[in-house]
């Protein structure tokens, strides 16, 4: 197991954000952490990596603590998060040789730029990359560590049907060479195509933990997108 969760619980004030989730994901798996606005996704993401307190009974990433080995797991361990704040001045090549100097041992950076469409925008200031284009550098910069397991908060939130693809396409490749995901995305579709195995919070709580076929049994609803909303609690916004 690259990543497991036993019973964590996190905490704000009188407000209880996760309650007591458990969840394992192992190499080459694509886990789906799902669920409405504010059900506790990223106090969960934040606290499996140590950086919100949590209460559990296991918690461990590549099979070390998040609390006691942050070095060993910075190493291994890729993160986007939904809104990467870059330098202003810095150019795309830059902002990678920047990050990449962070670490030991890093993936091919003109490999990855030319993967992730953004050859041609190397020269470019950071902050005059289209929303998209930033998204993606995001996405690039968490793999620059060449890590066993990454997270990706709202993967292609903002990106166009030909981005969401390429970015699908090249993940999917990445799982096969043995990349562990875990993935919080709004849009059942991609949840389809990534995901091996999924977990829906509401209100903090664990609703659903399964796979895409066992959810669809559970709710007996036609699709992946019902289903979601049958657990996450959002249906009743339809009457
Ligand atoms: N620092 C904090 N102090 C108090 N409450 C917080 C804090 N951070 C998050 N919360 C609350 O905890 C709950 C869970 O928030 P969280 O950000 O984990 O949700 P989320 O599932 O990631 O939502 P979204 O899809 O909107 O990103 C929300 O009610 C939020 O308002």
């Amino acid at each position: 197991m690259v990543l497991k969760v036993g019973n964590l619980s996190v905490t704000y004030g009188q407000k209880q954000a996760v309650d007591s989730i458990s969840f394992e994901v192992k190499p080459g798996q694509v886990f789906g952490l799902l669920g409405a606005n504010g059900a506790g996704k990223s106090s969960t993401i934040a606290a499996v990596l140590g950086i919100e307190k949590s209460t559990h009974e296991e918690l461990s990433i590549v099979g070390k603590s998040p609390l006691r080995n942050r070095k060993d797991i910075f190493e291994q361990v890729g993160v986007q998060f939904q809104e990467t704040n870059f330098q202003d001045k810095l150019t795309v090549s830059e902002a990678c040789e920047q990050w990449r100097s962070l670490y030991k041992k890093t993936a091919d950076v003109p490999a990855l730029l030319h993967t992730f469409g953004l050859a041609d925008k190397e020269k470019q200031l950071v902050k005059s990359l289209s929303g998209g284009e930033r998204q993606r550098l995001a996405v690039l910069l968490a793999l620059i560590p060449e890590p066993k397991l990454v997270f990706l908060d709202e993967l292609t939130t903002g990106l166009d049907t030909k981005a969401r693809r390429m970015l699908w396409k090249e993940l999917l490749t990445m799982k096969e060479n043995g990349l562990a995901i875990v993935l919080t995305s709004h849009y059942m579709d991609e949840v389809e195509v990534l995901c091996d195995e999924i977990l829906i919070l509401r209100e903090g709580q664990t609703t659903f933990h399964g796979t895409i076929q066992e959810v669809l049994v559970a709710s007996g609803q036609p699709t992946l997108e019902d289903a979601y909303l049958h657990f996450a609690g959002e249906e009743e916004y339809w009457g």
